[in-house]
């Protein structure tokens, strides 16, 4: 029952709408004992034969009436109780993406998007069911059985309701039994599915190379495998629960005939009339409910505590990168001084930075090249930061990164990543997906300066053409142009390409490089590639090797030594030639 406690601050919350759900929830269950009761006097009456019209009629018009009044009061304590646990999964719901946002791309790393999927689904239905008919099943069977046996001791017989009672002990013993059986075996449940998930997740976004390498056969096979265990491990759920009703069942049965046994003995005695005895077996019949409720109290209860217990254990998830306090929110500008000691990324032994130190001065276009591993998305994603720098600091404007808010901090770049992505959206929502009040003539010029709009307009529904997973397919240069106007249209402080002209031809390299030119003017732009014809007019050229820098300076100060920088410009250059040579005969 630890999960009703840990629901206590959103019982508080909505405690006008529970305490009422409540309220009358116990008010049915105190009307419910009429009825019986009605029974029981009508039969004594039948049997003294004092039975009369006005009396059957009487009683006749006070149970119609008290018909409509639980009709009206059951619709009542529903809207009530099952209205705020709806509410709650919205909110449970809202907290968990609003996390999911904030966290950064180590979390994603670490965590199956399978498994995040299952637990915004699948474990929220499972607190609300808790919230929800778990409250009812809670308060029903203890309002209700507590006021039948309360009934059958103090207005037929106590020794009676004693007795037929024995069995209940049983009861609790089997209730609690399965309940821990229920809580390891839904757990399981649980992370087969959430494997499920990941595995249609991993699927569905790999689809075209699975069917490049003709491996469909191989991917349904596991599919089906994964698909079996869900299967299996409900099942084995489904065992417990089904033996829920029969223990039950027989639970209840036992009670019958007890009740009927010795109860006829004490009609027998003139102990309780026949009416009585009538009563008390319609009132035994009440309590049928109460207990499967309590039975399946245990049930909703083991599989909310689980899946409390996954929601909150996610929520409490640290952002790995915070505010500091006192952080400001002005967006930074100016220069940018790095001096870096050295960061490793969590799971890795080496690091991946060491002993970065350079400036770039406001509006300059800083170059970083490198061969592949060599450190250059990691130096830029702590600019941005993506993580925290334990050794070394990254100065914008004066102050530490850390001074200025991350949405103040953020504001300030205009990131295209190497992995582009574009949501399934039109291209002209793509475009202004961080500028959302951009007037269609500043994305009309954005896509221009990223050489794409040629290529928008030649679609039949140019910029209103959805993309992605429910539109046309775009090849890998036209998407990446397309982000790339994107951070195009925020006309960030600091635009930052990471390798992203690297699928398109060298024609349009150099009219976006030439656009760049014209409208980074006076802004910082980091331009990260593996083509050094994409950096070779930058004012500062770093050059990467295993996380440290090998090489510094302009391109005419590199071209002079003999080092990486120029026997890579060399070869890039002879192959281009080569190319050329190669298209022209
Ligand atoms: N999330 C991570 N966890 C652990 N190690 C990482 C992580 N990301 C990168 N690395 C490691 O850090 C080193 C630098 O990687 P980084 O992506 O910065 O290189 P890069 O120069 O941008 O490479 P490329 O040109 O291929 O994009 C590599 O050795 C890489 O394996």
């Amino acid at each position: 029952m630890k999960v009703f406690i840990d629901l206590l601050w959103y019982f508080k919350r909505e405690k006008w709408q529970y305490g009422g759900g409540i309220l009358v929830l116990a008010v049915v269950s105190f009307l419910s004992l009429i009825p019986p009761y009605a029974v029981g006097v009508i039969v004594d009456h039948i049997n003294n034969n004092t039975l009369n019209e006005q009396i059957l009629m009487q009683w006749m018009l006070t149970l119609g009436g008290l018909a409509i009044v639980i009709y009206i009061l059951r619709y009542l304590w529903r809207i009530l109780i099952f209205g705020s646990a709806i509410k709650l999964a919205r909110l449970l719901r809202n907290n968990l993406y609003d996390h999911f946002s904030k966290m950064a791309s180590s979390f994603y790393h670490r965590k199956r998007t399978g498994d995040l999927m299952a637990h915004s689904t699948n474990d929220i239905r499972a607190i609300e069911q808790t919230a929800g008919a778990g409250v009812l099943t809670l308060v029903d069977s203890l309002t209700m059985g507590g006021f039948v046996i309360i009934t059958m001791a103090v207005t037929i017989s106590w020794e009676l309701t004693l007795i037929a009672l024995i069995p209940m002990p049983l009861m609790a013993y089997a209730t609690s039994k399965y309940g821990s059986l229920l809580h390891t075996r839904f757990g399981k449940a649980q992370a087969a599915f959430s494997s499920l998930n990941d595995k249609v997740q991993e699927s569905m976004s790999g689809i075209r190379v699975t069917k490049a390498f003709g491996y469909e056969d191989h991917e349904v096979e596991a599919f089906r495998e994964k698909s079996a265990e869900v299967v299996k491990r409900n099942v084995s759920v489904a065992r417990v629960d089904a033996l829920f009703d029969p223990t039950i069942s027989v639970i209840v049965g036992l009670s019958f005939f007890l009740s009927v046994a010795f109860g006829a003995g004490f009609v027998v005695s003139g102990d309780i009339t026949i009416g009585q005895l009538t009563s008390f077996t319609v009132y035994l019949g009440l309590l049928i409910w109460p207990m499967l409720a309590f039975g399946w109290l245990f049930n909703i209860v083991e599989r909310g505590r689980a899946s409390y217990d996954r929601v909150s254990s996610l929520l409490n998830e640290k952002q790995d990168v915070s505010d500091e306090p006192g952080a400001v929110e002005e967006p930074p500008t100016g220069s940018i001084d790095f001096e870096i000691e050295r960061f490793t990324y969590e799971n890795a032994e080496e690091p991946s930075l060491e002993n970065i130190r350079f400036t770039s001065e406001k509006g300059q276009t800083i170059g970083i090249a490198g061969r592949t591993g060599s450190g250059k998305t990691t130096l830029v994603k702590a600019l941005m930061r993506e993580f925290n720098l334990a050794d070394g600091e990254i100065r914008f404007g004066g102050k530490k990164t850390e001074a200025y808010t991350l949405d103040a901090l953020r504001t300030s770049f205009g990131y295209v990543p190497q992995d582009h992505f574009l949501f399934s959206a039109t291209i002209a929502d793509n475009i202004s997906f961080a500028c959302p009040d951009a007037s269609y003539s500043d994305i009309i010029k954005a896509a221009k300066l990223a050489s794409i709009h040629e290529d928008i307009v030649r679609f039949e529904e140019g910029y209103e053409t959805v993309v992605g997973e429910r539109g046309v397919t775009l090849s890998g240069g036209q998407k990446q142009r397309i982000s790339i106007a994107r951070a195009l249209l925020m006309n960030p402080e600091v635009l930052i390409l990471d390798d992203s002209l690297s699928a398109v031809d060298a024609k349009t390299e150099e009219a976006i490089l030439e656009s760049l030119r014209s409208v980074r003017k006076g802004k910082t732009t980091f331009i990260t590639a593996h083509r050094l014809s994409a950096i070779n007019h930058a004012d500062l050229i770093i050059v990467m090797d295993r996380g440290r820098i090998a090489e510094r300076g302009t391109h005419t100060e590199l071209m002079k030594s003999d080092g990486w920088y120029r026997r890579m410009y060399e070869h890039q250059q002879l192959e281009s030639l080569i190319e050329k040579g190669g298209h022209s005969s």
